[in-house]
């Protein structure tokens, strides 16, 4: 049976009058039969109003889609990134002591395996001493990209601060000259590897940057060449920025800027924790790989995971999806995802270029708890916008003399996902309004403010502890994720050409904003604020 998006519109209308907390009341075990677990990792996703028959219906989905199918292709090396007539690999880079992958008929892992030693090499010599800078043993490194050749080691450097045991690691991104100047500053060249990450080494930020570094360096160094290495997919290009071959980490088209931090873009990560950990890491994202490519579809986190985004976002209707780690470390994981779930999954057409007959992939933003709570969850709790919430933690914290800080940290995340479902009722409010010795008029005033709607859906990511391993297996988990969603909606979720529009304009802008040309040509707007620059710049 095929199943579509209206089958599913259907079922909602049909069963949406009934809360979330009615669910949990008819079965005392819907905890358990709407969670899945990954080894010791457990997505409870029953604080939804997802029930066995809408289940049932979104796996029906999901068959009738051909994710099994498109998953094979994909693991197998086949081109399913069509409009780039590229594969899509990124799991061959975790693929240890895996079977060949074979792309036009030859087996990638030789290769992977080898960049993977050269690159444990590479790290061990700075973590060492061996390789010196003209200063002496490396004490910083900074890591120059942007987009997936920052978001990613960015992200899973400062979720693995308590195995840091190398140098420090400096990530610099933004063409904005504040970036690089405030990273720079109190750090000394003589000591400073600068790896300039760039999958096609022509991205303007990255590019200007790594100038910036190399000038700030040729101040203090003879030879700064010595002290830059390059994580690339074009060694014509490295080899034309004076990169010495032994500095320079390659790797193929079929890695996707945004799925890259497992192989070479990954060096400044592997410098920080070391190359066993960063293996722990590659090893978390191979068990996601093999939960995601074995585990029936109903126990499977990602089609699950990927279910329920669908449910929310295309079924429900709602536009967007608050991703809420209570765990400090991960706060750069939403904008991690903001690219992952947004760039890959933020399209207008199908695959054959035919508009799409749904929305796409919701808006993803989120900030850590418990933060967020003093900042944005009145409006999750009270506004009129449902918005669905993922909460991820830990069991357990890394820091043992703060277990009390810790069990406030995840007494706060279970409260938020049982005020979203609970609520507040207005009985319940007048009640609280009495105690508070109001009455008449007044209690009723006050006992509106006081309400809260409840039966608002969340899931909760919850895992032992934020280890290499883990934090593999959270992102190989989104990443599937990402892909289920994509291969139901029948889109490409490998491209991304709604970048290019904006760089195109950016580099015809240049020289009008400089005065070098005329802003004649532009449209009103443009032409005032070109102005304004030139007025006050
Ligand atoms: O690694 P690079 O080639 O420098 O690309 C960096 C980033 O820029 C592009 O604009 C893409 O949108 C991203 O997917 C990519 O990660």
């Amino acid at each position: 049976m095929i199943m579509s998006f209206e089958d599913l519109v259907e079922k909602h209308s049909a069963i949406k009058a009934r809360s979330i907390l009615s669910l949990h009341d008819d079965n005392p075990r819907r905890a358990q039969d709407f969670s899945v677990s990954c080894d010791e990792m457990l997505f409870d996703y029953s604080k939804t109003n997802i029930d066995a028959d809408a289940r049932t219906l979104l796996i029906e989905l999901a068959s009738s889609s051909g994710v099994e199918t498109k998953r094979s292709a994909m693991f197998s090396g086949a081109k399913i990134n069509e409009t780039e007539g590229r594969a899509v690999l990124h799991t061959a880079l975790r693929n240890l002591e895996g079977a060949p992958v074979l792309v036009d008929g030859q087996d990638v892992m030789p290769e992977v395996r080898g960049t993977l030693e050269r690159m444990s090499d590479f790290a061990n010599a700075i973590r060492s001493g061996k390789f010196k800078g003209q200063g002496g043993r490396i004490t910083d490194v900074v890591n120059i990209g942007i987009g997936g050749s920052d978001l990613g080691p960015a992200m899973a450097t400062l979720a693995l601060a308590p195995f840091h045991d190398g140098p420090k690691v400096h990530f610099v991104s933004n063409v904005d000259g504040a970036h690089i100047a405030d990273t720079l500053k109190g750090i000394d060249p003589t000591t400073t590897l600068v790896i300039v990450a760039s999958k096609t080494f022509t991205t303007i930020e990255t590019m200007t940057n790594a100038n910036t570094a190399r000038d700030w360096m040729a101040n203090k160094v003879a030879n700064p060449a010595d002290q830059f290495a390059a994580l690339s997919s074009s060694e014509e290009r490295t080899t034309a920025y004076g990169i010495s071959p032994e500095n320079v980490f390659g790797f193929e088209d079929w890695v996707g800027g945004r799925y890259s931090l497992w192989g070479p873009i990954g060096l400044s990560l592997m410098i920080a924790i070391g190359p066993e950990d960063f293996v722990d890491f590659l090893r978390g994202g191979q068990a996601m790989d093999q939960h995601f490519q074995t585990a029936p579809l109903s126990e499977n986190m990602p089609v699950m995971l990927a279910l329920v985004g669908l449910w929310h976002n295309q079924v429900c209707g709602y536009a967007t999806r608050a991703v809420l780690p209570y765990d400090q470390r991960l706060s750069r994981l939403p904008a991690y995802l903001q690219q992952l779930e947004m760039e890959s999954n933020g399209k207008r057409v199908a695959m054959d270029g035919s508009a799409l007959e749904c929305h796409s992939g919701p808006i993803v933003w989120g900030e850590p708890g418990t933060n967020g709570q003093h900042a944005f969850y009145q409006l999750i709790h009270q506004g009129t916008r449902v918005v669905p919430c993922e909460f991820l933690v830990a069991a357990k914290g890394h820091e043992e003399h703060l277990e009390h800080q810790h069990r406030l940290l995840l007494s706060n995340c279970l409260a938020q996902s049982e005020a979203l479902m609970r609520g507040r009722s207005i009985e319940e409010a007048r009640v609280l309004m009495a105690e508070k010795g109001l009455s008449g008029a007044e209690l009723e005033r006050q006992a509106r403010h006081r309400v809260f709607p409840g039966n608002r859906p969340s899931t909760t990511l919850i895992y032992p502890s934020l280890t290499p391993f883990v934090l593999g297996q959270i992102i190989a988990l989104y990443e599937h994720r990402v892909f289920v969603e994509g291969a139901i909606l029948g889109i490409n979720s490998y491209d991304q050409w709604g970048v290019e529009l904006g760089k195109e304009l950016a580099v015809a802008l240049e020289p009008i904003v400089s005065g070098a040309e005329s802003a004649d040509k532009k449209d009103g707007s443009t032409q005032m604020l070109v102005s304004y620059i030139r007025a006050n710049g």
